[in-house]
């Protein structure tokens, strides 16, 4: 029997408390002591259920010079996440029970977060044939959320299937909302920098027509829709008035969308290209204002790990995506106001609770009471950190926040019970 008490945390609306956690679940909430038991002294610090990302590149299998489940969950923990849902654009790509399989296996023998697979709506993400979604569905990785993402599924028809299909099982489809004939070639966001620049613009609209007409085919199929990266005003609006109609959709915003805009590019430093691209400032407050109040549902951070030969080359050339894992907590207090004004019970219930509700990963998401498993985090909301992209946990340096001071830390992250990241390092040994 292993014990471990967490002393004075602040949880969020419920003041301070100790938690004794036993086997890894919450044995006590209350004013306790306990011998024998490790201790964990949380004096000054916020305790969060543990985050959960819906949106997270893990780069394995095939890439594993960007990124490896094992290096890609260490990040995870050490940016204060206890799961993550893998994306399925992978060499080869997670469409078939096999590879989900496999990835949730690497996942556990890692350690360091629950690692939740999507998997793929198309075969090969190509956007022709459903891939095994049933087989997928029914492997020993479950999978609910299914995704193309790097893609669009653009084809309707296709769209309708998965729709109509993953409603017999209670999944949904995670849409990356872009048409393509309205992006080729794009490089940017579409608006007065890319013009001044002469980069060819990735239009607002090319985001905004797939999330409406998704809407409708939510709508009409009663099946269940996540739109990954909502990055314009306009997609806010769409999805405002669609859930206000009852629809069965839900909403992601990345870190990097709250925050930044389409003047970095203005440095041509890839270290700025994403996909969706980074917008304009009027669609970065519509995002915080949506995220505060809820009609977007969750962070997610979009983790695109890349390799610098794909990334440290000419603007044109280089793979869009950033890293997110380690900053996304920071970012999101920033956006939601600052580590004086920011809404804890907000943050928590768009970083951890929404998010494992959304991904249906019943352990996570859930704060302290007796039963529920241990996972946590705790963050001290007075301190600050500066990012070094050489400090990271993550095997890739592409993050754009480099040199940047940053407010709060993850002091630590316990996944059921056991600490993975602790004063502020991550803990070596993983397995119980
Ligand atoms: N966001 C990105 O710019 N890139 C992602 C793909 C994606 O999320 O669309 C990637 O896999 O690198
Ligand atoms: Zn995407
Ligand atoms: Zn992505």
């Amino acid at each position: 029997m292993s014990e471990l008490l967490i002393k004075s945390a602040d949880i969020v609306g419920k003041g301070r408390k100790d938690i004794l956690v036993r086997d890894g679940r919450v044995a006590e909430v209350g004013s306790i002591s306990a011998a024998g038991a490790e201790v964990v002294d949380a004096d000054g610090l916020v305790l969060l259920p543990g985050l959960v990302d819906l949106h997270t590149h893990l780069r394995e299998p095939g890439r594993e010079d960007a990124e490896t489940v094992l290096s890609g969950t260490r990040a995870a923990a050490k940016g204060g996440y206890t799961a993550v849902c893998a994306m399925a654009n992978s060499y080869p790509v997670a469409d078939t029970a096999g590879v989900v399989e496999q990835v949730a296996a690497l996942g556990r023998a890692a350690g360091y977060a629950d690692v939740q697979p999507i998997g793929a709506v198309s075969i090969g993400l190509e956007g022709k044939r459903l891939a095994e979604i049933g087989a997928m569905a029914h492997s020993a990785a479950k999978v609910r959320m299914f995704s193309d993402d790097g893609h669009c599924v653009h084809d309707p028809v296709l769209m309708r299937r998965a729709l109509e299909y993953v409603k017999t099982f209670g999944g949904l489809i995670a849409q990356h909302a872009e048409e393509p004939r309205l992006t080729e070639g794009a490089q940017m966001n579409e608006g007065a920098v890319s013009a001044e620049l002469g980069l060819p613009g990735w239009p607002s609209v090319a985001e905004e027509a797939i999330i409406a007409r998704d809407v409708l085919l939510a709508e009409y199929t009663g099946a269940r829709v996540h739109f990954c990266h909502v990055s314009t005003a306009r997609s806010v609006a769409i999805i405002r008035e669609a859930k206000a109609r009852g629809a069965n959709v839900t909403a992601e915003v990345c870190p990097h969308h709250l925050l930044l805009t389409d003047d970095a590019v203005r440095s041509y430093d890839p270290v700025y290209k994403v996909n969706p691209p980074l917008r304009r400032e009027a669609d970065v407050e519509v995002l915080r204002a949506a995220l505060a109040e809820g009609v977007i549902d969750a962070v997610a951070t979009d983790h695109a790990p890349h390799a610098p030969q794909d990334k440290e080359c000419e603007w044109a050339a280089a793979r869009p995506g950033m890293l997110g894992l380690e900053t996304a907590l920071s970012i999101s207090v920033l956006a939601l106001g600052g580590p004086a004004d920011c809404d804890w019970d907000v943050l928590a219930e768009r970083t951890s609770r929404t998010p494992a509700r959304i991904a249906g990963l019943e352990a996570h998401g859930r704060d302290p009471k007796p039963g529920v498993e241990a996972n946590f985090t705790l963050v001290d909301p007075s301190a600050s950190w500066t990012v070094v992209p050489e400090g990271l946990a993550s095997l890739s340096r592409n993050t754009p926040y480099a040199g940047r001071e940053l407010p709060v830390t993850v002091q630590a992250t316990f996944l059921r019970g056991r600490a993975t990241v602790l004063n502020g390092k991550i803990e070596e040994e993983t397995q119980a």
